[in-house]
Formats: C-alpha cells, structure tokens, sequence
C-alpha cells in the first residue's frame, strides 16, 4: 500500500491541471521512441517511424500518446487505489501486448522531462519528487499482473 501525503497529492494535481493532455502524451511517447529505439518494435503496425521527424509527425504515435496519458490520467484521480485501477491494463499489457515492464519506466521518465521541459520553473522539485513517485507506482501497478 503506498501512502501519499496530502502535499504530494496537492502536488500531483496542480501539475496534471497545467499539462495539455494530448501535447505532453504525444510529446512524452515520441521521446521513448526517439531515445530508445528498441521500444518501437512494438508499434510496428504505426507505419513510419523511420527517424525523430517521422516519428513526430507521425498520427499514430499522437493518438496513442493520447491514450496513454490519458489513462495514467486514472492513476491521478485514484492515487490511493492505482494496482486496482490498472488490473486490467497490466493483463493486457502482459498477456496480449507482451511488453517487457521495464519500458513502463523509461515512459515514465520520459514524462517526467517532458514535464520538465513544457514546465520549466513550475516543475519545482517538491513536483519532480511526488511525479517520481508517481511514475514508479503506476509502472509497478502495471507490472502487477506478469508471471
Ligand atoms: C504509463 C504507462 C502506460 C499506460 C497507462 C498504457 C496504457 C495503454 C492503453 C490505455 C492502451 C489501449 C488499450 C486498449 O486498446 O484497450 C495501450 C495499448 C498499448 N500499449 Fe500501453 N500503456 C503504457 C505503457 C506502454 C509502454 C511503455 C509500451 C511499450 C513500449 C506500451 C505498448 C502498448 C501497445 C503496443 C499497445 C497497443 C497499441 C495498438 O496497437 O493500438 N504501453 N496502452
């Protein structure tokens, strides 16, 4: 059971209220793909992503952000619960995708610069930590359901 305290979960939501969901998600997933290319063997039905530009510019890899950042987007609003909220994503991730967990947390880490860089001072460090923390529950959360 993780224990958040009231300023980490102060915290975590003024930072989620600041972020554009869809720019930070599609910024966040391209980085992963960009920086560790090995990630996109498993987005090889995205079509082009044959270097960062078609990477960036590539549809998919938006959409997807999206959907990835919205979803961790169930972690923020259920800080105390995040094992329960992922149970069927983990499954799904393990059983159907076969995606090596520890890729749950080079993405978390590329989020965290990525919301870093969009930001800047805001991104304090009491923020870096409670997002830290944060990243690392919800890959473990992920990770829950591997044999
Ligand atoms: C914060 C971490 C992550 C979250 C919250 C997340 C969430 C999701 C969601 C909501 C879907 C759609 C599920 C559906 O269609 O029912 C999905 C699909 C998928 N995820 Fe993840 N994901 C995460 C990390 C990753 C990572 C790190 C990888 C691989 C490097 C990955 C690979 C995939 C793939 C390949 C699909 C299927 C894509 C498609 O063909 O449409 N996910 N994920």
């Amino acid at each position: 059971m993780v224990n958040w305290s009231a300023e980490e979960k102060h915290i975590i939501s003024a930072i989620w209220a600041k972020i554009d969901i869809e720019e930070v998600g599609a910024a966040a997933l391209t980085r992963l793909l960009v920086v560790y290319p090995w990630t996109q063997r498993y987005f090889s039905n995205f079509g082009n992503l044959s270097s960062p530009t078609a990477i960036e510019g590539n549809p998919r890899v938006k959409n997807h952000g999206k959907k990835v950042l919205t979803s961790f987007g169930e972690a923020v609003k259920n800080l105390d619960n995040v094992k329960a909220t992922f149970d069927k994503l983990s499954q799904l991730h393990s059983d159907k995708l076969h995606v090596d967990p520890q890729n749950f947390r080079l993405l978390g880490d590329n989020l965290i610069i990525v919301l870093a860089a969009t930001l800047g001072k805001d991104f304090t460090s009491e923020a870096q930590a409670a997002w830290q923390k944060l990243v690392g529950v919800v890959a473990a959360a992920l990770s829950r359901n591997y044999h």
